[in-house]
């Protein structure tokens, strides 16, 4: 994405706003270096003849940012485009980080941006549509039910969403943070190979720092200790919010659980004692009733145990995350 590009759209005010949002995420300085990768300006018009005027029968969803419309741009080319609620200053920096962080980075384990429109008080993001939805409705939404997460493609989703985050943290230049690493921003394509979306709170990180210290964003249950305290962020919140999203996809439990009494659990308390017995059959997602590959599951635990280190320090690299994943998958002997 070219940052003076894409001002050309804008008003003066609102050139002033993306530039401000852009240098507080460390984009600006470094948009030399940033890659060009297939993407368009769309017109208004297009995307209201693709979303049938963002119908609400269209609507797949809806986040903190606005609400998400399935659209068809073309015959058979289908498309997810994000719609902001309300315009302020705040909504604007996530737009802004969104397109100009998503339109640098290109990874089969990363969601595609087709393009973005920006015009008046509208601000849109077209995406490539995953038909299968998110990692959320699966483990506890409208799809949890369906059972379509077997054992195989828990592994395959895993190491998928694993690769993706590898790829911001040691590929792209200028490294990436998430800082946002949830269930419901993994989505799923037509093969159920995972997604890594959702970048409006993403951080670049300049070469030779170690870590940064920002205003607290993400999501409570995922959030590394270090960060929800001091705002101190590095690569290893994502590797932390990483962690719990494994705890999540094996055992299919939320990050944090309400128990009776009001009192709140968070995963890594729940886990623990059963890890510390060896008692790993116990964690697993009842609704898999039995069919998982033990060894694999041991590795997988394991290793969330290590990215939930509550010293940042002592938690892997997304490096590797990846190679002790892939290690760890198809060695397994014993069936359950
Ligand atoms: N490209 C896409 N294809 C298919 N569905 C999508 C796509 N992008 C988003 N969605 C759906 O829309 C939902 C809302 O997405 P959005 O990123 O706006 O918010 P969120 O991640 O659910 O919440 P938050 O605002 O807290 O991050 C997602 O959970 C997903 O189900």
């Amino acid at each position: 994405m070219n940052f003076k590009y894409y001002c050309c759209f804008l008003s003066d005010e609102e050139q002033r706003k993306i530039e401000y949002a852009l240098y507080q995420t460390n984009l600006i300085s470094n948009n030399q270096k940033s890659e060009e990768y297939p993407w368009k300006i769309y017109t208004l018009k297009e995307l209201l003849r693709a979303t049938n005027n963002f119908h609400e029968d269209n609507q797949i969803g809806e986040g903190g940012f606005g609400s998400v419309y399935f659209g068809e741009i073309s015959k058979g080319v289908q498309i997810a485009v994000k719609r902001l609620k309300t315009m302020s200053a705040k909504s604007e920096m996530e737009f802004a980080v969104e397109v100009e962080v998503l339109g640098r980075v290109r990874h089969k384990n990363l969601l595609g941006l087709m393009g973005f429109y920006a015009g008046g008080d509208e601000r849109l993001i077209v995406y490539d549509y995953m038909s299968n939805h998110s990692l959320l409705t699966h483990l506890h939404g409208s799809l949890a039910k369906e059972c379509k997460l077997d054992w195989p493609r828990r592994m395959s989703i895993v190491i998928g969403a694993a690769e993706g985050l590898e790829y911001l943290h040691h590929e792209a230049t200028p490294h990436i943070i998430h800082r946002d690493i949830k269930a419901s921003n993994v989505l799923l394509d037509h093969e159920f190979q995972a997604k890594v979306a959702d970048f409006g709170f993403a951080k670049l990180v300049p070469d030779g720092v170690s870590h940064l210290t920002t205003r607290v964003k993400g999501t409570l249950g995922y959030l590394a200790p270090e960060y929800a305290m001091w705002g101190k962020v590095s690569e290893n919140c994502d590797v932390y919010s990483f962690g719990i999203l494994l705890l999540e996809i094996i055992s299919g439990k939320r990050p944090i659980e309400k128990r009776p009494g009001g009192v709140k659990r968070d995963i890594v308390q729940w886990v623990t004692p059963y890890v510390s017995k060896g008692n790993f059959n116990h964690i697993v997602d009842p609704n898999l009733k039995g069919e998982f590959d033990l060894e694999e599951l041991k590795n997988v635990i394991t290793i969330a145990m290590s990215c939930t280190d509550s010293c940042p320090e002592k938690r892997p690299s997304m490096n590797e995350v990846v190679e002790r994943l892939k290690s760890g998958v198809g060695v397994g002997v014993e069936r359950t």
